[in-house]
């Protein structure tokens, strides 16, 4: 990726004030949370139950592709309930003795919330396994032959994970939570919604039609359309006009952005695909490394969205493009009859 380009899958975000502006526009209520009906649903249900009963929410998986909001459903799993909320990263785990300074330290009722739970390591995913059915560690004292391990109580706690790759979750570990929440890509009617609530808050002037086309190109994601809202706003400054279609197109076109809304990274999976690998079946380290991006974020960013429209399909011997994929690009498919009107 060049630099300049606008990373609209990049997990992380890039400066303090794409941060704040994230913050901002979390909601904090399941109420508030558009879409996600059938999740909502269930977590609701789970909630309520266990304020009935006054006791903690049992342990909550949320899984899906990076921006549909899994950290905004955790804190409101926090909020929800008026519970603390303490947050940590599998990547920040890196030792037993890190999750059980977290773990020794959670008042009753908090809610731990551990994203990218898949990255932790494999001493604390083990000690996780028994704080999360027992409410409690086993600590070793002492080394070689005279060490000895020492039971340590816990506070009662709600532990909501989140991962971008379920598939890489210990079957222990995925098995001790109660719930498991599929997050799945909008649809355009609630990207819309998500949208014009953005736009409300931040106070912006926005055509409606104009909205309607963010919610097309932002490939299912809440977080990219806030974002593309972001580059519209900042268009329709510079160039003194009103945030219309029009300011919509040019912005979209700046950045790149397709009228599937597929970003430069999306494209080049695809040409790959299509043109290096006459439609495939190519695997996923071949195709990662032909486009020089790491297999992770083809996997979790990239290929869930191209499934999703139907430009690729999985098989066991890899990726393949479909019919629509073709005509999409516009190239001829590799192996297909050309017509006399092709000619
Ligand atoms: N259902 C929703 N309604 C309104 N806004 C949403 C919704 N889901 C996500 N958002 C917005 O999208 C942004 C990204 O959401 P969030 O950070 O929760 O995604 P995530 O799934 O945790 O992503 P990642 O895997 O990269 O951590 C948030 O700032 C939030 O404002
Ligand atoms: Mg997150």
């Amino acid at each position: 990726m060049n630099e300049g380009d606008l990373d609209l899958t990049d997990p992380v975000l890039s400066s303090e004030a794409e941060l704040a502006f994230e913050g901002a526009l979390r909601p904090k209520s399941l109420e508030e949370f558009v879409g996600q009906t059938r999740v909502r649903g269930q977590l609701q249900l789970l909630l309520t139950a266990a304020t009935m009963q006054q006791r903690t929410p049992d342990h909550i998986l949320l899984a899906g592709p990076p921006g549909l909001g899994k950290t905004t459903l955790a804190m409101i799993v926090a909020y929800e309930g008026g519970r603390p909320l303490r947050m940590s990263s599998g990547p920040a785990i890196q030792h037993a003795g890190d999750l059980a300074a977290i773990l020794s330290s959670l008042v009753p009722g908090e809610v731990l919330f551990i994203d990218e739970v898949h990255r932790m390591a494999r001493s604390a995913e083990e000690m996780l396994y028994l704080a999360m059915e027992d409410f409690r560690i086993d600590i070793m004292v002492g080394k070689g032959a005279g060490a000895t391990s020492v039971p340590l109580d816990l506070a009662p706690f709600t532990l909501v994970g989140a991962t971008t790759r379920s598939g890489l979750l210990p079957n222990p570990l995925r098995d001790r939570f109660g719930f498991t929440a599929h997050l799945e890509f909008y649809d355009e009617a609630e990207l819309e919604q998500v949208l014009v609530r953005a736009a409300t808050m931040l106070g912006l002037d926005v055509d409606r039609e104009a909205l309607a086309e963010i919610a097309g190109r932002c490939r299912g994601t809440p977080r990219i359309a806030n974002r593309l809202l972001r580059r519209v706003r900042d268009y329709a400054l510079v160039h003194g006009g009103r945030a219309d279609l029009g300011a919509v197109r040019a912005a979209l076109d700046l950045y790149d952005v397709d009228p599937l809304g597929l970003d430069r990274l999306d494209r080049a999976v695809m040409e790959t695909i299509l043109t290096r690998f006459g439609g495939g079946p190519v695997g996923l380290n071949t195709l990662a490394v032909s486009v020089g991006e790491e297999s992770e974020t083809i996997e979790a960013v990239v290929e869930p969205f191209l499934v999703r429209i139907g430009l690729i399909t999985r098989t066991p011997r890899g990726r393949m493009a479909t019919p629509s994929a073709w005509r999409h690009f516009g190239i001829p498919e590799v192996g297909a009859t050309l017509a006399i009107d092709d000619l």
